[in-house]
């Protein structure tokens, strides 16, 4: 494969580029990762997946945020991956484990259909409700119905780790100017020692949710496969959504599936958009 070449894809609107840390001619520094996601100055993504050798699982996933922070999990980052590692024939089999930052997980192709989407199946893991470790620094054992005030305004948080740390607000109805104002700062707020990825959700019965969602590091994206687990985790804690749901949100719908230990699976479609190689004008802007 040429030095620098990465492929760009999306699952459901919510946008990635993959690269090989061994076929790449340059650090991949934050720099680097910020100037490759501007849609001014480079090919405009909501992150990179870079990917890294595994003694552990089949394959190792690096995971950036546009703003050029590391995250522990994506998953429509993964299935993005997992498309990729399969059609460019990278791993043969459909079924393979990945490793990332915040543990491994399973993946299945369960679809390919030439030229159009596939479906792609991830057990995201387990989900974490512990305060300490999603990490937030209530003093309450888990984070659940807890109140924050941010410019008087008072929001009533459920954090969650799915790898990565989630602060899920329920909603009679959605605005996406209420999140674009407040998802920054409730993204940084003191509790939340790590940032924390922040969702909006509507339950509109017991097996439909919605989502509006502002992601720590990239900011108001369409859709997020983590949120998505998350939303569905603390919706299932609370008992207010079976245990299988639609996550509909801007970009598309989830299906997600929460066991009776808190192991969470996720499927839906991706599809590629291009491939290309990085021209070295753009790498000389960021060295
Ligand atoms: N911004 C997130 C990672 C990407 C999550 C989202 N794109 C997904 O599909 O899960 C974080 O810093 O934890």
């Amino acid at each position: 494969m040429e030095k620098n070449f990465f492929i760009k894809s999306q699952g459901l609107g919510n946008e990635y580029i993959v690269i090989d840390e061994n076929n790449i001619t340059f650090p991949l520094t934050e720099k680097a990762i910020q100037k490759i996601c501007n849609v001014n100055f480079g090919i405009g993504s909501d992150g990179i997946l870079l990917k890294t050798k595994s003694d552990s699982a089949d394959i190792g996933l690096k995971i950036f945020n546009p703003d050029g922070s590391e995250a522990e999990k994506s998953g429509n980052g993964l299935r993005i991956f997992c498309k990729y590692v399969y059609d460019y024939k990278i791993i043969p089999q459909k079924e393979f484990m990945v490793e990332t930052k915040g543990g491994k997980v399973h993946a299945t192709i369960q679809e390919t259909h030439e030229e159009r989407a596939t479906l792609i199946t991830v057990d995201m893991g387990q989900a974490i409700f512990n305060s300490k470790q999603i990490p937030t620094t209530f003093n309450s054992e888990e984070v659940q119905d807890e109140i924050i005030s941010i410019d008087n305004q008072e929001f009533l948080v459920n954090c969650v780790s799915v790898g990565n740390p989630h602060c899920v607000i329920i909603k009679k109805n959605l605005d996406i100017e209420e999140i674009k104002k407040y998802g920054p700062k409730i993204e940084s707020f003191y509790k939340f020692p790590n940032r924390i990825n922040v969702q909006f959700a509507k339950i509109i019965n017991r097996d439909e949710v919605q989502l509006l969602i502002w992601e720590r590091g990239a900011g108001f994206t369409l859709a997020s496969g983590s949120s998505s687990c998350a939303v569905a985790s603390v919706l299932r804690k609370k008992g207010l959504i079976n245990r299988q749901v639609t996550i509909k949100m801007l970009g598309g719908e989830l299906e997600i599936e929460i066991n009776d230990n808190w192991q969470i699976r996720m499927t839906g479609e991706v599809r590629q958009i291009c491939e290309g190689i990085l021209h070295e004008e753009l790498i000389n802007s960021f060295l």
